[in-house]
């Protein structure tokens, strides 16, 4: 891995952090090849706190947001979210972490093509069996913050690259996450939403 920088833009709050990373490391095997992709990476984020993870192409920072997402088990190091550690829940306990604290924006947005905006936005309600009124007006509420009422029947692909990267925005914040792990450059955007 080359060098990667972990930012943080505010000051953290003096108390136990929201999410805790050890020593993390993550080797793939291709071959008979071992790509170390993150090398002993240690950081900490507090609620509240917002951090930009930086660093060149291939240095490691999609792979670290896997790991943090629980989308990927690291080879060594730990993970504590909410002083738990990542490592020791079953993969049904990790994926219902993941659906109830986490919002994710992916590089390419992730968006499914056969859906609309709206229902697009609903999936994480629709993962967390909250029922179709209530999930449709949430994810309503939603979109409007992102200035999208309007599209709100409209497919993937008959928005604008901007307007999609608008539509994950507001898919990753509609179950209001503890954290949102966002790559690639959305970052800024997304603070401002979060702004009270
Ligand atoms: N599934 C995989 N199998 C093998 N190697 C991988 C895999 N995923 C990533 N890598 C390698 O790990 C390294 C880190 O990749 P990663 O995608 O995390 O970089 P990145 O910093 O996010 O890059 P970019 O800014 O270009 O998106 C790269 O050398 C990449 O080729």
């Amino acid at each position: 891995m080359q060098d990667m920088n972990i930012e943080s833009h505010q000051q953290p709050p003096d108390r136990a952090p929201l999410l805790k990373v050890e020593d993390l490391h993550k080797i793939f095997r291709v071959g008979d090849q071992d790509i170390h992709a993150v090398r002993g990476v240690s950081f900490s984020i507090h609620a509240g706190e917002f951090i930009a993870i930086k660093g060149a192409s291939g240095s490691g920072k999609s792979t670290l947001l896997g790991l943090i997402g629980g989308l990927d088990r690291p080879s060594d190091g730990r993970i504590m979210i909410n002083g738990r550690e990542m490592s020791t829940m079953s993969a049904a306990e990790l994926a219902q972490f993941r659906n109830a604290r986490l919002g994710f924006i992916f590089q390419q947005f992730n968006l499914l093509a056969g859906m609309t905006a709206l229902e697009n936005v609903e999936l994480p309600l629709l993962y967390a069996r909250v029922p179709l009124l209530e999930r449709r007006q949430q994810a309503m509420a939603v979109l409007d913050r992102v200035g999208l009422a309007d599209r709100a029947a409209h497919r993937p692909a008959q928005l604008s690259g901007g307007q999609q990267q608008r539509v994950a925005v507001a898919r990753s914040l509609v179950n209001k996450p503890s954290l949102i792990i966002a790559d690639e450059p959305q970052a800024p955007w997304i603070a401002k939403q979060q702004a009270p």
